[in-house]
Formats: C-alpha cells, sequence, structure tokens
C-alpha cells in the first residue's frame, strides 16, 4: 500500500472508531427576519448526503414539558423573555454541539440571532430586566467561547419587512397573531444592521447575503448560485465583520 492510502486507510478506521464524529463540521448559520423563507431554504440542502440539516427547535419552545414558551413569550414578553430567551439559548446551544456524520452542518439560526437580533430587540423596547440581560449575557459570552459553537459561514436571507411580513399573515402560525409589522420592520433593522451594514455586534464568519424577496418558483437559482460556497467547494474569505 503506499503512503497516501496507508493515510486514508487509517483515517478512514479512526472517523469509524470514533462513529464519524472527528472534527466540528464546516458550520453554516441560515439567518434572517421572521418570514424570511429559512425553512425553504433548508429542505433545498435536505437532499444532500453530505449535509445535516438542522431546523430551528420552534417545537420544544412550543412544547417545554407542555409548556407553550414562544406562546407565553408573545401574550407577555415582559414577564416570560428571560424564560423563554434562556431556553432558546439552550436548545441553540445543543444544536451546535450535537454530532453529525456529514461533513457540513447547515443550521436554522443559532446563538448568535437569538442573542443579537431578539435580545437585542427586547433590551431595545425594555422588555428584560437589566438583571436578566446579565445573566443571558454571561451565558452566552461563555457557550460562545467554545469551539464547537463557531461558525463557518453566515447565510443571510435577505428580505424587505413588507414581504416578511406578508409571508408572516399567510402562514397564519397562531403564536404570531398579535405579531405587529413594526415588529418585523424593526427586526429587519436589526438583521441589517449585524449582516449587511455590519455595525452592529462582532462575528468572526463571513456572510452570504441573498435576495430572498423572491418568489419560490424562482428562489431555487439564486440557491444554486451561492451554492458552491456553502458546500465549502469554494471558500469564501473569512473577514471579521
Ligand atoms: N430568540 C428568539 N427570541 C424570540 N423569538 C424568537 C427567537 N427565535 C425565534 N423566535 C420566534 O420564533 C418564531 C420563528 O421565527 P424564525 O424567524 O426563527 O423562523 P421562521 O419565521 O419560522 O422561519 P422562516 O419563515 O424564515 O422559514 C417567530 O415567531 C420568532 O419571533
Amino acid at each position: 500500500m503506499n503512503t497516501v492510502k496507508k493515510i486514508i486507510s487509517k483515517m478512514a478506521q479512526t472517523v469509524a472508531s470514533s462513529g464519524g464524529d472527528l472534527a466540528r463540521p464546516f458550520t453554516v448559520a441560515v439567518e434572517g427576519n421572521v418570514g424570511s423563507g429559512k425553512t425553504t431554504f433548508l429542505q433545498h440542502f435536505n437532499k444532500n448526503q453530505n449535509v445535516a440539516v438542522l431546523a430551528e427547535p420552534i417545537d420544544m419552545w412550543r412544547n417545554c414539558s407542555s409548556y407553550n414558551l414562544l406562546e407565553l413569550m408573545y401574550q407577555d414578553p415582559k414577564k416570560w423573555s428571560f424564560t423563554f430567551q434562556s431556553y432558546v439559548q439552550l436548545t441553540m446551544l445543543r444544536q451546535h454541539q450535537r454530532k453529525t456524520r456529514q461533513p457540513i452542518k447547515l443550521m436554522e439560526r443559532s446563538l448568535y440571532s437569538a442573542r443579537y437580533c431578539f435580545v437585542e430587540k427586547l433590551c431595545r423596547d425594555g422588555l428584560m430586566a437589566k438583571p436578566s440581560m446579565e445573566v443571558i449575557d454571561q451565558w452566552f459570552n461563555y457557550v460562545t467561547k467554545l469551539e464547537d459553537t463557531q461558525l463557518d459561514l453566515i447565510v443571510y436571507l435577505r428580505t424587505s419587512p413588507e414581504v416578511a411580513f406578508e409571508r408572516i399573515l399567510k402562514r397564519n402560525r397562531s403564536e404570531e397573531r398579535t405579531v405587529a409589522f413594526e415588529y418585523i420592520r424593526d427586526l429587519h433593522d436589526i438583521h441589517e444592521a449585524w449582516l449587511y451594514n455590519k455595525t452592529l455586534h462582532k462575528c468572526k464568519a463571513p456572510v452570504i447575503v441573498l435576495n430572498a424577496d423572491l418568489d419560490q418558483s424562482v428562489i431555487e437559482e439564486e440557491y444554486m448560485k451561492f451554492e458552491p460556497h456553502i458546500l465549502n467547494k469554494i471558500p469564501l474569505e473569512v473577514k471579521s465583520l
């Protein structure tokens, strides 16, 4: 056996004995406003056998030992936001740490959008008390230093707030019936500041921006344009945001 074959064979044995979980996979977070089409985007990659697709743990938020934390948060944000965000942080951390056999991991949202977009919004609206923010932040700072929580790429599904809001109205999710356009507009502005204008918070991963206003009938073409980067076939230059 030549040397290269020996190395490959040794690597294969090591991977097999470790259950396929050697290094952190190439990790991509799919971000964008509520209603931006993250689910549709993930479905496109679901068929690829090199990609582990991790949907947002929204079902867990709706059923935490039978409590619907998402609904409680929308009904009374002042009372329930800390509880909800604590649980979001825990469930997101689990997603980041989930072992996968595939070399690419595509996550719907991340610890980062929870903190930089949603907690940011609660803070701006005065809906989360300062001591609660401090606890969320200390947890966040601690867990985002772990190797498992690092991101290699962010895909930003960029929509106009009007389109996102229209989609939310159309899907008619029961917990979201009280969502106002202003909420979506503010979340849009925060996503823009974080991922487009890069004026809010630091993040080490490069960002790909997709036009997610496009109709479902043509959006596949937009996905295909960026697919080689998402599948890490053409790595993007790493720049600090
Ligand atoms: N960290 C968070 N804090 C508060 N609410 C959150 C948080 N993450 C998600 N949500 C809420 O959970 C619901 C799901 O929103 P999200 O944008 O994550 O997915 P989505 O709208 O189902 O995705 P898409 O429509 O892009 O496929 C929304 O009602 C959103 O407001």
